[in-house]
């Protein structure tokens, strides 16, 4: 499975008539790892909805590769700070069914599921319920459920964003690791610019009239601070709007 690009076209998104996100436009290269940033209820989530399928766009388009996105797909998985796991199963088990769900025959599942655990750091911990694990084990499980499920876009909303400071630095190293190794298309919301710059191939900062920047990594020296003065004009802008 290759990685799928994805695009966004003119695009307009709202909720019950009033416009959120209008005349948008920004294209996912395949393979890339692409962070959004942006005040609060600039449109982020509404964004990754729309590319899940999960939202019609009131007006332009959105694409996987060339087509038109119409609804929910196995080859774009949503990810949410919540980490969604089945609380009676367990690791293992939700994993699994992830194999399930991609067809894996019965009999390879359980060394599939296994393998996949292993990968994110979880080896021992497979037949424990998800109760009784911590908040990041639960995301561990979470994204290697994801990953099991080979994905060719992963789209990920603020995954890390319940998780203490020192696990979510531990699962921002993770994350970077497997996705080095995943033939698949990332977009990241987040609202932390250093996660940003440790994740993203490249960063876009999404302000009320679309993008309003754009910066690969390491295309300059301070990038950080460049991408904290767009986000500041961005949120002063979403204030005044
Ligand atoms: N289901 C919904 N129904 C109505 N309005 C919604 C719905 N979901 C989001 N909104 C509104 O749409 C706007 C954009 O929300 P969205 O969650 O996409 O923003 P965001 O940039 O992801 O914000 P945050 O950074 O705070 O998570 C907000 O004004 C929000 O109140």
């Amino acid at each position: 499975m290759s990685a799928l690009s994805l695009h966004a076209s003119g695009v307009t998104l709202a909720y019950g008539g009033t416009p959120v996100v209008t005349g948008l436009d920004l294209q996912v290269r395949a393979g890339e790892v692409l962070v959004v940033v942006g005040p609060s209820g600039c449109g982020k989530s509404t964004l990754l909805r729309a590319f899940a399928g999960l939202l019609p766009v009131e007006a332009g388009s959105v694409r996987a590769g060339d087509t038109p996105i119409t609804g929910p797909s196995r080859d774009r998985a949503l990810v949410f700070q919540d980490d969604a796991l089945l609380p009676w199963r367990s690791a293992r088990r939700n994993v699994e069914l992830a194999l399930a769900m991609r067809g894996v025959p019965r009999a390879r599942r359980r060394a599939e599921a296994l393998r996949w655990l292993d990968r994110v750091g979880l080896d021992g911990t497979a037949d424990r319920l998800p109760r009784e694990l911590s908040g990041g084990m639960r995301q561990r499980v979470q994204l290697a459920r994801t990953l099991a499920a080979q994905p060719r876009a992963i789209l990920m909303d603020e995954p890390f964003g319940a998780l203490d400071a020192q696990t979510r630095a531990t699962m921002q190293r993770l994350l970077a690791d497997v996705l080095a190794g995943a033939p698949a298309t990332v977009v990241f919301v987040t609202h932390d610019v250093d996660e940003a710059l440790l994740l993203g191939d490249r960063i876009v900062v999404l302000g009320p009239a679309g993008v309003a920047a754009g910066f690969r990594r390491d295309e300059r020296p301070g990038l950080r601070d460049l991408i904290l003065a767009e986000l500041g004009v961005a949120v002063l802008k979403e204030e005044m709007a």
